[in-house]
């Protein structure tokens, strides 16, 4: 089994090293670099077995280095990374926007950067994984990622120029499902119901709902045209929808995810 190393094991982190453990990655092949001595003690006493490691023990020992710490704080990372990685070293980036020329530019010529975007669900199996190859990534190299990324959900590849799309898409996704929610909790409240009936509700409606859709027989239309009866209930909360731009708001959102992702990108240009 070969080991990985994850530098920043904050959340996106955490998430890959307990998805890779839950899918019977062995804790000793895994190693982390992370800044705060408190963060490291949490994670060393929740999975048991798993290290810390210094950078340079983890460019040593790791099959392959994912990067996740936030991409304002890429440089020094880079920096500490330069002088200890060569042409057979492996290197996945899970940092928003950041482009793979980036690592390239920064690191020993040949050393093979792969940029990937997950997503939090990675923590119970169901992460949504896009991954795009820079300038020395072979198709070996995809297939290693591929096949470390395929224990915590699915993967796909994607051109390096749609990363940005992706991210503003499957990257924040999470977060736009966990908004709606939380609103709906909301309504339910508003209706006079106690909370904790309003999570079960929505929350199991979220899971059967995303089912339905997961199983791909029908289109998210027919899915919601079968909830909308004529002079039903349905139709008349879209028409409140459909009034308040929803829809609207929504590619609007997005768009502005993918804008910031650029610019994050473009803060690294030389
Ligand atoms: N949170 C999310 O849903 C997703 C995050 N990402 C990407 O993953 C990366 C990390 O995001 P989060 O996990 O949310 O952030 P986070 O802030 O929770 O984690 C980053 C971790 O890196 C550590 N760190 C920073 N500099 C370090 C260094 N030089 N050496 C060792 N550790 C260092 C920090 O202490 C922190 O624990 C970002 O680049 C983000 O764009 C990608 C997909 C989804
Ligand atoms: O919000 C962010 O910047 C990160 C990247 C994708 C999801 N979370």
């Amino acid at each position: 089994m070969s080991v990985i190393a994850v530098l920043g094991a904050g959340k996106i982190g955490e998430a890959l090293l307990s998805g890779l453990l839950h899918g019977g990655h062995a804790p000793g092949d895994l190693l982390f670099t992370e800044r705060y001595e408190g963060r490291v003690r949490e994670l060393e006493e929740r999975y048991p077995g798993m290290r810390a490691a210094t950078v340079e023990d983890a460019a040593k020992r790791a099959d392959v280095l994912v990067v996740a710490v936030k991409p304002q704080d890429i440089e020094p990372v880079l920096a500490e990374l330069a002088p200890l990685l060569g042409a057979s070293s492996l290197v996945v980036s899970l940092c928003a926007g950041l482009p793979t020329a980036l690592y390239e530019r920064r690191l020993a010529d040949g050393v093979p950067v792969v940029r990937v975007m997950p997503n939090t669900p990675m923590l119970v199996g169901e992460a949504m994984s896009a991954m795009s190859p820079g300038r020395y990534a072979t198709a070996e190299h995809l297939a290693t990622v591929r096949e470390l990324l395929s224990h915590v959900g699915q993967v796909v590849e994607v051109p390096e120029s749609q990363q940005d799309a992706v991210t503003a898409l499957s990257g924040s996704g999470p977060a736009y499902f966990f908004y709606l929610v939380e609103a709906m909790i909301d309504a339910g409240i508003l209706l006079g119901l106690p909370r904790a009936l309003a999570g079960q509700l929505i929350i199991q409606s979220a899971v059967g709902a995303a089912k339905m859709l997961a199983e791909g027989k029908d289109h998210p239309v027919l899915l919601r045209e079968a909830v909308t009866s004529p002079a039903g209930t349905t139709i008349n909360a879209i028409r409140e929808l459909e009034k308040h731009g929803v829809r609207a708001a929504l590619l609007d959102a997005i768009e502005a995810a993918r804008d910031r992702s650029e610019e994050l990108g473009r803060a690294h240009e030389d």
